[in-house]
């Protein structure tokens, strides 16, 4: 019998990389219902499908392979229980997270008219995504200050300075930017991590950055708060977003840190290979021929002549999220509801720093630190 594998349609090139393996049903990921995947052998999904018993008890999908990273809309328990294989394709999307950050700290310091070394980052969470952010952000000169305690519990070694106590990170950074998974259980839960308390202290020059999950802040309490700065990626309750955090919000975008093309392409690829090692197919390579091409050499400006605007210039070329801000700010708030989930999923390609070339600057540490960020020089 011929196996068939239900896939989220946002995945880049399913149909060329898991044809091979049997019969493909392409559906969005809030639409893969239990009916969808009766008569199914495998599921490969994004972040919109709740995968539990309501939607696996009268499969016999064996195979559950998520394309992203958090873990918060997987039964991972029932899974094991069924002995259905599961497979997260950690890390896939930190390189894409981390320039949407880095972006957003570079603009910082352009708005504020500041040099990289006068400001500092806070990173909660130095995982995949904190730990891309933080070696970025050493590299252009960002003073850095990280709290990451379940790190710090194993004993592992702060990548900047020493681990720090939350409270003091967000007394102390200028910007803070959270990467922590949403947990409610364990030692170190992260639900409500940002409370109303927490936000009450925060001084109205600081800025908070939200692309790990919603429900890590208290929202309502982050509109109350004195911060004029608020960059959103990720919100509670995703479409239905809060309406006055939105408005408030200086950036808003539709949880689309993670979605560049590399990031999609390796997610999926990586379910695509356990799924060729979990039923002992020989993986194919013909889909790297649909691949899209180089993108053009970004340019300099030579008008500009301070580093951090060239840089954030060069920047925005590569990649600029006020496209996808100004996007979903267009419409009335019951538009972008209803449009959040399908900018996502048509989100347009962007491709990774690592695919950009940028022909050499005579300042070698500018090179530097191009070369850091992952851009091609020649
Ligand atoms: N906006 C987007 O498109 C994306 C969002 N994400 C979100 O970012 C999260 C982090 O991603 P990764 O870095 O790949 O995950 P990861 O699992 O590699 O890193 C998470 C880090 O957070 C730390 N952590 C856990 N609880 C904490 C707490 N209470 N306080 C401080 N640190 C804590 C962990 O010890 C770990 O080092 C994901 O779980 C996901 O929710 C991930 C990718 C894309
Ligand atoms: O990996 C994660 O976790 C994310 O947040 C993803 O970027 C979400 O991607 P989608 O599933 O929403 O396309």
């Amino acid at each position: 019998m011929t196996r068939r594998i239900v896939i989220d349609d946002a995945l880049p090139l399913a149909t060329e990389m898991f044809s091979h393996l049997g019969d493909i049903i392409l559906l969005p990921g809030r639409a893969i219902y239990a009916q969808a995947v009766a008569d199914a052998d495998a599921l490969v999904v994004r972040s919109r499908t709740q995968v539990n018993e309501a939607l696996l008890a009268n499969s016999r999908v064996k195979f559950v392979g998520s394309s992203v990273v958090g873990l918060d809309h997987v039964d991972q328990a029932w899974l094991a229980q069924q002995g259905i294989h599961f497979y997260s394709a950690q890390g896939c999307n930190a390189n894409s997270v981390s320039e949407y950050i880095i972006t957003l700290l570079v603009e910082q310091a352009c708005l504020r008219q500041q040099d990289f070394h006068q400001l500092t980052v806070g990173v909660v969470g130095v995982g995949h995504v904190g730990q891309k952010v933080v070696a970025k952000a050493q590299a252009l000169g960002f003073n850095l200050l990280l709290n990451d305690p379940p790190r710090q519990d194993q004993g592992d070694a702060c990548p900047a300075g020493d681990w720090q106590a939350l409270d003091d990170l967000l007394h102390q950074a200028d910007i803070i930017t959270l990467h922590t998974p949403l947990t409610g259980e364990g030692a170190h839960p992260s639900a409500n991590l940002i409370h109303a308390k927490r936000l009450a202290k925060l001084r109205a020059d600081q800025v908070l950055i939200n692309a790990a999950r919603g429900g890590i802040v208290d929202e309502q309490a982050w509109c109350q708060s004195a911060m004029t700065t608020k960059l959103i990626d990720c919100w509670q309750d995703e479409p239905n977003i809060n309406a006055n955090l939105f408005n408030q919000a200086t950036m808003a975008t539709p949880h689309i840190a993670g979605h560049s093309y590399e990031a999609k392409l390796a997610g999926g690829l990586w379910a695509y290979q356990q799924l060729c090692q979990f039923w002992q197919e020989p993986e194919q390579h013909h889909w790297q021929q649909s691949c899209p091409s180089t993108p053009a050499p970004l340019q300099f400006n030579s008008e500009l002549t301070h580093w951090p605007a060239i840089l954030l210039d060069l920047l925005h070329q590569a990649y600029n999220p006020h496209h996808d801000h100004q996007r979903l700010r267009a419409k009335t708030i019951e538009q972008v509801r209803q449009q959040f989930e399908t900018q996502r999923r048509d989100y347009p390609i962007r491709r990774e720093w690592t695919q950009h070339r940028i022909a050499k600057f005579a300042q070698k540490e500018w090179n530097q630190a191009l070369q850091s960020l992952g851009f091609q020089l020649y």
